[in-house]
């Protein structure tokens, strides 16, 4: 069984939202009622002191159905015993229905407080003055979709008081762009909240960039609206545990042969680190391709990896000969110099499945004609440096242009480059040339510090040209490899370094089948 977190854009969102109204089983009313009760829910079960006594809010509702969910959230708090302000940005008049209709309910209410006031400094200093336990951020949510300025001052009187209040978004913190995760313009954004409650399923805003951190905390609430969804392809799947097994009756050619290339005498160390992350995840043999100089060297630190001098591009010829050795890794600490770009530019020439990292990617970026010979079974597995050498112009795009994701982009990569890109971070997002594209996100309960270590990425690499040799498609080998590394980093905890990463890839799997036994 594998479980699968799908990563929305707004528009898919709105596309979901609208197929259920006109299904006519839910109205936007229905859904808005939802979406309100669903953030005090979350925001009490955080803070269960909260739900015990009566408090005061401070609600900012802006001019969009973000707004209609504060009026919700307002009313239910009221309700609750609480005090609560409104202040509303822009005409209530202006509001879409159902954003009207909530604020309308709101006003309606038989209290003192019941008037909204328009949101600025004065009314804001006013509001807070009064003591504040909460601030709900209704502002904007999935549908800003260009830059807002004018509204730091928010962060700035709520900074100021001597108590910071909990602040809580509803859908995503204002002034964050939902598909891209950057600050639009000069935000409300610093106003960072301690927790964001979100709808259905979250965002890609919510997982690249500066997602996690202007989001605080992150929980998803279910509005009913699953029964309608259609498929998305942005999607993130623990691997499947029946495809990591290794069958009872297969011998070890069944799952490959994975060839490493190795640096020269000195420089073997991320090659090794490679080939240790290939054969953990379970290729059926990995062989280290070594200059002669470095064998020595090679064979003082490895065993069950085997060997194989290769000087020229004769013994690279050989060796590519036996069609068994079915995925290579290139890249690490593989050195620059052209002879070994033309090695590249020949291995590339066999149409074998390979991942290729660091140093591989600099050859690459260096060629005159860098995707000429790339072909589907191809894993790039750039750090956002590389990224930015490999793809001059996309990358120009990402920087300027804020509506262009970071999944936009590696989509965009993966199709000038014509195999699949796996483009590092926190949130690593990997596309083929397809279009299909997959975020890893190492963020919120799944976040993995330690993995900022040396050699991290040539155990990843390793781990990826692993699953290749054992058949994967590539991006299946990336996402499930990019998975399995974070996880391993996970289990390990603090003082990870590189070389505990494949060694915790035994109880990773271990873990994964039982927990697969036990929903089964
Ligand atoms: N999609 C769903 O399933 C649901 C969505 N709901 C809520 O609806 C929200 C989306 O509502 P909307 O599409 O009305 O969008 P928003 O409420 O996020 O904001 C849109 C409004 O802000 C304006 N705007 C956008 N960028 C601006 C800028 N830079 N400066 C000034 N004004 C700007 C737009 O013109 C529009 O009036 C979600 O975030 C969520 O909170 C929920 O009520 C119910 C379920
Ligand atoms: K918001």
């Amino acid at each position: 069984m594998s479980r699968t977190t799908i990563y929305m854009t707004a528009a898919e969102m709105r596309a979901l939202e609208i197929r259920a109204m006109e299904s006519g089983a839910v109205t936007g009313a229905d859904l808005m009622e939802r979406a309100g009760r669903g953030v005090v829910d979350a925001t009490f079960a955080r803070w269960p002191a909260l739900a015990k006594t009566r408090h005061r809010a401070v609600v900012l509702c802006g001019p969009g159905n973000n707004g209609g969910d504060g009026y919700v959230i307002a009313r239910l708090l009221h309700h609750a015993g609480w005090g609560v302000r409104v202040l509303s940005l822009g005409d209530t008049k202006s509001l879409p229905a159902d954003a009207k209709l909530n604020a309308q309910r709101w006003s309606a209410l038989d209290q003192d407080s019941a008037a909204t006031a328009p949101l600025n400094a004065e009314t804001l200093a006013d509001a807070l003055g009064e003591g504040c336990d909460l601030v709900v951020d209704a502002l904007f949510g999935s549908g800003l979709n260009r830059p807002v300025s004018g509204l730091a001052y928010i962060e700035g009187s709520i900074s100021a008081l001597e108590a910071r209040p909990i602040v809580v978004a509803v859908d995503v913190p204002s002034g964050l762009s939902s598909d891209t995760g950057t600050c639009l313009g000069e935000p409300v954004a610093p106003l960072r909240a301690d927790l964001t409650v979100t709808f259905h399923s979250p965002f890609v805003g919510h997982v690249l960039v500066d997602g996690p951190e202007v989001c605080g905390a992150l929980e998803v609430v279910d509005i009913g609206l699953a029964r309608f969804a259609e498929p998305v392809d942005v999607r993130a799947q623990t691997p499947n545990p029946s495809g990591l097994a290794k069958h009872p009756n297969a011998h070890k050619f069944t799952h490959g042969h994975a060839l490493v290339f190795s640096g020269g005498a000195g420089k073997t160390g991320a090659a090794r680190l490679a080939a240790r992350g290939a054969l953990r995840i379970g290729a059926g043999l990995v062989t280290l391709g070594c200059p002669p100089d470095a064998l020595a060297e090679c064979a003082a630190q490895v065993t069950a990896i085997m060997l194989r001098p290769l000087n020229d591009t004769e013994a690279l010829r050989q060796t590519l000969d036996d069609t068994r050795i079915n995925a290579l890794c290139l890249g690490p600490n593989f050195g620059l110099s052209p002879d070994r770009a033309d090695w590249l530019m020949d291995v590339l020439a066999t149409k074998r499945a390979a991942v290729l990292d660091a140093d591989a990617l600099t050859l690459l970026a260096r060629h005159e004609k860098p995707f000429s010979k790339l072909h589907e079974q191809i894993v790039l597995t750039p750090h956002m440096g590389e990224f930015k050498r490999l793809f001059p112009e996309i990358s120009a795009e990402l920087t300027e242009n804020k509506l262009y994701s970071k999944l936009d982009a590696t989509r965009d990569a993966a199709k000038t480059a014509g195999c699949t890109v796996l483009l590092k971070g926190a949130a690593t997002v990997i596309a083929n040339a397809q279009g299909d594209c997959r975020i890893v996100a190492s963020c919120y309960e799944n976040a993995a510090p330690w993995l900022a270590t040396a050699g991290a990425g040539d155990v990843l690499a390793g781990m990826i040209t692993g699953l290749l040799a054992r058949g994967f498609a590539p991006i299946e080998a990336a996402e499930s490899a990019a998975h399995l590394h974070a996880e391993c980093a996970r289990r390990f905890g603090p003082g990870l370094i590189a070389e505990d990463l494949p060694e915790q890839l035994p109880a990773v799997l271990a873990e994964l089948e039982s927990a697969s036994k036990r929903s089964s």
